[in-house]
């Protein structure tokens, strides 16, 4: 248990968790469950009040409805029936409230005193903003106008992303949030950060004595990032046809993910060191200078009409809310250059998409391969060495290496050795957003994105976004259902390289250990 695991000081003197967008999916989904979550395993003790606000109206007892409901749908802990579950709603209230009308903050600063006295809540203040990004703003400037951020405790913003669409708007909203916020105070989600295996990476990375020493361009031949999605747009077409699929994918999860696989062992394993190390990764990605760079290395698609565990599914233009004729993606791959002393010549291929055949998040290192003819002086085609975290929604990690085939004399076959962690920890590991809010709440900002992280990730998702939106039409069409356009296959094939299949699959030839 570390240090701030021990003390808690933040949440020794609890804590009032305002949840703006109160009605919204996110909420429903999301962060009710987490909070139960976190009240069930006694991290929140009872010196805890949670205020939903949305425009719409609702009494308390409503709201508490909604927030049982969402609760029943979406947590992982189950309401027992020897709980006594006033215990816990009792925690929640509702205000009604328009983000532009700085009375209603004045109302919800008294509403607030008055839970603090009930709770012998110290001050303290969370403010979560599960709310379009064009009202973040406001919001900020709202909460000091209406004298929220008046009380003695601590206080904290918690945004949603995406954080901008580019640099240049990021930029503007930054300002706004500083006019109020101090940085120390921004906490900026990315949700994958708080995925059990991406938290992992840095562990594996650092606590193995054979990774760490091969951990560079001497040893690894190439990286694979893939987040692939089986699920379309869903009831959200009206956002992602405006941002597509680099801006809600690649800007924030894929590139955070790239930092924790490249970084450099920080100082110390606190927040500051950490991101110290995350943001000179992003700044050593090599910027595509031309849009002919962009052509070369970056590929594009949008799914159309076809078909996915035997249903047939509409092509992304004929989705709700999406323009008809729109030529935004929903897939991309690149090849990325990380140009420092360990990485230089190593590709990192990313990717992402909308409607593929499997739900996976993966990151695959692919070490170089042995010599093929020093094994017993006989040649062999020796497969690469490969270790595989699994993030989602298998946890775990294989390591394939080569062994002799049983029985055989010098017959040499792929072995993968697996450890298959959710299979093991099952539904008992928390979620992201649980994780997220609980270190917020007690002020740890590791897996949080510092405000010189995001504006580097946009500077260099800036310069493909500005090529494509030169050549809008310029973008492959793949089926539903399919592992997308085949140029993505021949960014690597161009390298000698080709995409591992994800979790192991099509794998015959490799005997898997623990199966
Ligand atoms: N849903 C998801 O899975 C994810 C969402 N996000 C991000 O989280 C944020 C919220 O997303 P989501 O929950 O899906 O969005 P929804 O559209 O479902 O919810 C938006 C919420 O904002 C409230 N709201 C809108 N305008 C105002 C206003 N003027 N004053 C007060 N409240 C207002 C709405 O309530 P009312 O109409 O009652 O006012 C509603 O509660 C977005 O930034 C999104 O990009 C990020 C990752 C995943
Ligand atoms: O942030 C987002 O992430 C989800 C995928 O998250 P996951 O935890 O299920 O892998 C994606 O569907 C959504 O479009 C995006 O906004």
């Amino acid at each position: 248990m570390n240090e701030i695991e021990n003390n808690l000081p933040n949440l020794a003197s609890g804590a009032v968790f305002f949840i703006f967008g109160a009605t919204g999916d996110l909420a429903r989904r999301k962060l009710f469950p987490a909070i139960y979550s976190l009240y069930r395993e006694g991290k929140l003790g009872e010196r805890f009040a949670v205020v939903g606000v949305a425009r719409r109206p609702r009494t308390n007892d409503q709201f508490r409805e909604d927030v049982t409901n969402s609760i029943g749908e979406f947590c992982r802990y189950k309401v027992e029936a020897d709980t006594d579950w006033n215990d816990f709603v009792r925690h929640f209230e509702y205000k009604s409230l328009d983000i532009n009308n700085v009375d209603g903050f004045r109302e919800l600063d008294e509403q607030t005193k008055v839970l603090e006295h009930e709770f012998n809540i110290e001050g303290n203040r969370l403010f979560f903003l599960a709310l379009a990004p064009e009202l973040f703003g406001s919001v900020s400037q709202n909460l000091s106008k209406g004298g929220m951020l008046d009380s003695k405790g601590w206080h904290r913003l918690v945004i949603e992303k995406p954080f901008g669409y580019d640099l240049e708007s990021a930029k503007k909203l930054n300002e706004q949030i500083n006019e109020v916020f101090r940085e120390e105070e921004i906490y900026r989600i990315d949700h994958y950060l708080g995925k059990e295996m991406v938290q992992n990476i840095e562990v594996i990375r650092f606590a193995n004595a054979f990774f760490e020493p091969l951990w560079n361009k001497n040893h690894i031949a190439n990286v694979q990032i893939t987040l692939s999605e089986t699920v379309g747009v869903e009831e959200r077409g009206g956002y992602y046809d405006h941002a597509g699929a680099l801006r809600d994918m690649g800007q924030n999860h894929i590139l955070q993910l790239l930092t924790m696989i490249a970084m450099e062992p920080p100082s110390r394993m606190v927040a500051e060191d950490i991101r110290d190390e995350k943001v000179k990764v992003l700044r050593s990605l090599r910027a595509y200078a031309t849009p002919e760079e962009v052509e070369a290395n970056v590929v594009r698609g949008q799914y159309t009409t076809g078909a996915l565990k035997g249903k047939d599914l509409p092509g992304y233009r004929e989705e709700q809310s999406v323009n008809p004729e729109s030529n935004t993606e929903t897939y991309f791959a690149a090849k990325v250059s990380v140009d420092n002393f360990r990485w230089a010549g190593v590709p990192f291929y990313i990717r992402t998409g909308k409607r593929l055949p499997v739900k996976t998040t993966e990151v695959v290192v692919e070490f170089k391969r042995m010599p093929t003819n020093v094994y017993l002086g006989q040649k062999h085609n020796l497969e690469p060495n490969l270790l595989v975290i699994r993030v989602n929604p298998m946890e775990g990690i294989y390591v394939k290496i080569n062994a002799k085939r049983p029985g055989s004399e010098s017959e040499i076959q792929p072995l993968a050795m697996d450890f298959c962690q959710s299979c093991m920890v099952g539904i008992n590991s928390p979620e992201a957003y649980e994780r997220l809010i609980f270190d917020a709440a007690r002020g740890d900002s590791t897996y949080f994105t510092r405000w010189d992280e995001v504006s580097s990730a946009w500077s260099f998702v800036d310069k493909i976004a500005e090529a494509w939106a030169a050549n809008p039409t310029n973008i492959e069409h793949y089926p539903a259902g399919s592992w997308g356009p085949e140029k993505a296959s021949e960014l690597l094939a161009n390298d000698g390289f080709h995409w591992w299949p994800v979790n192991g699959q099509d794998e015959d030839e490799v005997i898997w250990a623990n199966k």
